[in-house]
């Protein structure tokens, strides 16, 4: 159907692309199934825990390198220290579709090598942060899956005003980069009375995929 009532996309700062609806309903449904398999592999997804002691209200697994806040690991070191689930090709590819589509530069290359698979429900949210451990200039694709949530984009010098609250839903994708790479961006809160299409998520619950290059190249991170 021609959907002439579809949200545009825009861009909200030099480099940082919203576009609403990209993943039909299809890719939707694919990648909640499979963020359900590497969230049942191993140990498994978790609420990792911060250097202040609390833990994230997010739970989370990752692709390629494991995220441990703040670094890098090839193994699940805050688990039970098994390899990481590797990143997989076809996950790449979608990646650089995205940023393709978002920049709207069909040659755009993009090879991201890491992902974060956010799981959230009821009041779980993300502080304001920027992505800094990956030490390659390539941007960030994020793409949301489930239930809709305020998403929050600030600025590259502090992590409060000025920022732009939008709407995320279902099959959103933003990319972040160029000079706004290391933009602040979190998630204060769900939208859970937004509709949902049919893709395999529970009442109320959002997943949320980041995709990024590392800019490790196979070394041991730090
Ligand atoms: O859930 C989102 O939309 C953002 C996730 C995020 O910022 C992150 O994983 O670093
Ligand atoms: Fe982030």
């Amino acid at each position: 159907m021609l959907d002439l009532f579809r949200r545009p996309r825009r861009e909200l700062a030099p480099g940082v692309v919203h576009v609403p609806g990209w993943l039909d309903e299809t890719e939707q449904h694919a990648l909640v199934e499979a963020a359900r398999g590497w969230a049942a592999e191993g140990p498994g997804a978790r609420r990792a825990e911060l250097p202040n002691g609390g833990r994230m209200t997010v739970s989370a697994v990752c692709l390629g390198w494991h995220w441990i806040p703040y670094r890098y690991s090839a193994t699940r070191d805050d688990q039970d220290g098994s390899p990481v689930t590797p990143f997989p090709d076809w996950l790449a590819e979608l990646g650089a579709r995205a940023v393709a589509d978002a920049y709207q530069d069909p040659d755009v290359g993009y090879r991201p090598d890491v992902a974060l698979v956010n799981f959230y429900r009821g009041d779980a949210r993300l502080g304001m942060h920027a992505d800094r451990e990956e030490l390659a200039p390539d941007p960030v694709v994020s793409l949301s899956l489930g239930a809709g949530c305020v998403f929050r984009v600030g600025n590259t010098e502090n992590r409060g005003w000025p920022y732009t609250d939008l709407q995320l839903e279902s099959g959103d994708l933003v990319v972040f980069g160029r000079e706004n790479r290391l933009v602040h961006h979190g998630v204060p809160r769900l939208l859970p009375d937004l509709p949902v299409p049919p893709i395999g998520t529970a009442d109320g619950e959002r997943i949320n995929l980041t995709l990024r290059v590392s800019g490790l190249n196979g070394r041991e991170a730090r």
